[in-house]
């Protein structure tokens, strides 16, 4: 753990090591000879200036000399060399940093981190510390030590003319570091109030330029409120930022005027003494280098002390992040998942997302049987789609127990369980990647298979629409990332992007469980059609969840569990619960009755696809007067 100063301190030396071993050797050794080399210059001045007025030869003079040249040039080189060798070692600990970041990200298995305001503001602070932390403190501590080697050089050449004005000075500069500590606490604290103000200023700014929110911020008229809503955010960020600077400057202020002060003391000290043959001429110049090196020295220590504790400060977030542990339990030796034999059963299964919010399932007794579909309906907020995503392993039952074939989920590797699970949610993901990649991406494991993505797009019908993008599979299906010589993107619409999501679950097809929240709500009657029966045919004997709010869908289902307020209300065949007249049997007659008041007259003419049976899938036909196929 890496609570303590001491703790982030051995977390970041760590990473710069593991990250570059080298470049971390090589700044430090330039750091000490950058360190040293303004101390041997001052020292070497001092020696040709004694020698020149002593009247010393040219025996004496050319080694100074020799010296004081190698010397200057080692100041004007060596930070060089170490800017290089220190923007070496960010390079690499950049790298290592993101790795072991999102490695610590993608740990958690579950949902619930991702949608806690406080996770996200840790997460952005950990990320930009993730940035320029570790480097922060690498290099702070980098130059704290070169400056540490001039300052005692200093010191003792200043102790060699007044031992008082060596006291004097590091006096002086002790007041700066302690406000200097107080200050970078303060900008880390305000760091972590203003964080969730930034993350609101992206949030309204990239509402400004994303494709997806143009429609609407253009419809509503919102350009010019969102623009304002995000001043706000970034005026309210100046203004804290403001403040700490202001403390900063009047700190800061103070401490500069004592320290010039204790500067022009010491010059006129050295000039009188000079004047009175207490001190030679080299003496002074050493005198006044050594001033000026033993200050800029202690200002460097103390600023890069104040930005070095700042950076651990902040780095906290990135180690708070790392050394989280996963949002659900996994077990230490998970208890190996067979293939599905009997069924998923939930026992008096409770869950509500977190303290604060009600419950949302509420004891729910279900046994998913292997080989069957099983549809959930319900009205809106019913509670079907929290039930999926415990299925799945999202989140853990409050209360109550899901088992895999007597196997609680819990004890079982959550990579093992959505290994066997194939899906499609209701806000499935439209990835600005290939065609070939946004089904690919269902099953990594054959991404090579070429084959397999061209028969799970067929599945999904959707191989038509991609054969004929400019490029087939390998068109870049966005908006904002393209191909510099196509700027114009390929746009998909919504029901092409949802059939694309069905080819990525296709791709999984041979997995045990396949869950299909919604998978046709945007879908044309036809398409609807298509993929119902393509489903149909291809659940074959294979176990599946099916939710839709378009019970025609459903019917076929081999049970069919009515969802209301978290609860079961009602289960049975599709024939079983229209005979119990309850709520499916309210539901169903509602759709069906508000189709078939629906169509327009001309809707009805004869080759449109007249009105079957009634049933809410019946009716979708006329809702597409093109509909060829539609019916069962
Ligand atoms: N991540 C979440 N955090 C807090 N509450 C949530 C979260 N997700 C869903 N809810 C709440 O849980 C309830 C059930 O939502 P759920 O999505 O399971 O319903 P649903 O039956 O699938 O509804 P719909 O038919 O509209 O898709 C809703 O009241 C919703 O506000």
């Amino acid at each position: 753990m890496a609570d303590s100063t001491l703790g982030r301190v051995r977390v970041a030396a760590a990473l710069a090591w593991a990250a570059h071993p080298a470049a971390t050797v090589a700044a430090a050794v330039l750091g000490v000879l950058a360190g040293a080399a303004p101390v041997a210059t001052a020292w070497l001045t001092k020696l040709v200036l004694d020698a020149l007025a002593m009247g010393e030869g040219a025996a004496a003079l050319v080694p100074l000399g020799v010296g004081l040249g190698l010397a200057g040039l080692a100041v004007i080189v060596l930070p060089h060399v170490s800017v290089y060798a220190q923007a070496q070692l960010r390079r690499s600990l950049r790298l290592l940093i993101y790795d072991r970041l999102f490695r610590a990200v993608n740990r958690h298995p579950g949902l619930s981190r991702f949608e806690n305001p406080a996770f996200h503001d840790t997460l952005r602070l950990a990320y930009e510390s993730s940035h320029n932390a570790p480097d922060r403190l690498v290099v702070g501590a980098l130059t704290i030590g070169q400056a540490l080697i001039t300052l005692s050089g200093f010191v003792v050449t200043l102790f060699a003319v007044s031992p008082v004005m060596v006291a004097v000075i590091v006096v002086a500069a002790l007041p700066s570091l302690r406000v200097q500590l107080m200050l970078s606490r303060e900008r880390a604290e305000v760091m972590w109030q203003i964080t969730p103000a930034m993350r609101r200023q992206v949030f309204f700014g990239d509402l400004l330029t994303r494709p997806e929110a143009a429609k609407e911020v253009r419809l509503f008229g919102l350009g010019d409120y969102l623009r304002t809503r995000m001043l706000d955010e970034v005026s309210g960020v100046n203004r804290a930022e403001r403040d700490v600077d202001r403390r900063t400057l009047r700190s800061q202020g103070m401490m500069a005027l004592l320290g010039s002060v204790v500067a022009a003391g010491g010059l006129l000290w050295a000039i009188l003494s000079a004047a009175s043959g207490g001190i030679s001429v080299g003496d002074v110049t050493v005198f006044v280098a050594a001033v000026a090196g033993v200050q800029m020295a202690l200002t460097a220590i103390v600023s890069q002390w104040a930005d070095a504790h700042n950076a651990l400060l902040m780095f906290g977030h990135y180690t708070a992040v790392t050394d989280a542990e996963p949002d659900l339990p996994v077990p230490a030796e998970p208890t190996p998942l067979p293939g599905l034999r009997d069924g998923i059963e939930l026992r008096d299964v409770w869950f509500r997302y977190s303290e604060e919010h009600p419950w949302i399932l509420r004891g729910v007794d279900l046994f998913i049987p292997s080989g069957r579909t099983v549809a959930l309906v319900g009205v809106n907020g019913a509670g079907k789609s929290t039930l999926v995503k415990l299925l799945c392993r999202l989140y853990d039952p409050v209360k109550g127990q899901i088992s895999w074939d007597g196997v609680d989920l819990r004890d079982a590797s959550p990579d093992e369980l959505r290994g066997r699970i194939g899906a499609v949610f209701q806000d499935y993901m439209d990835y600005d990647l290939t065609a070939a990649e946004n089904i690919m991406l269902g099953d990594l494991t054959a991404a090579a298979d070429h084959d397999r993505v061209h028969d799970s797009a067929r599945q999904a019908g959707v191989h038509e629409v991609i054969t004929a993008l400019p490029r087939g599979y390998d068109t870049m299906l966005s908006r904002v990332f393209g191909d510099r010589d196509d700027q114009a993107g390929v746009a998909l619409s919504g029901g092409q992007w949802q059939r694309l999501a069905l080819a990525r679950a296709f791709m999984r097809w041979r997995q045990d469980l396949l869950i299909l929240d919604e998978p046709s709500s945007g879908l044309d009657a036809e398409a609807e059609h298509e993929v119902h029966s393509s489903l149909r045919r291809y659940r074959g004997d294979r176990t599946s969840v099916l939710i839709s709010h378009r019970l025609g869908t459903v019917r076929d289902a081999d049970l069919i569990v009515v969802l209301s307020d978290g609860r079961i209300v009602e289960r049975g065949t599709h024939d079983e619960l229209m005979a119990a007249g309850g709520e499916y049997a309210r539901l169903f007659t509602l759709q069906s009755s508000g189709y078939e008041r629906g169509p327009a007259p001309e809707d009805d003419a004869p080759g449109d696809g007249g009105p079957g049976d009634g049933g809410p899938e019946d009716s979708l036909r006329t809702a597409t007067p093109s509909t060829r196929s539609a019916g069962r």
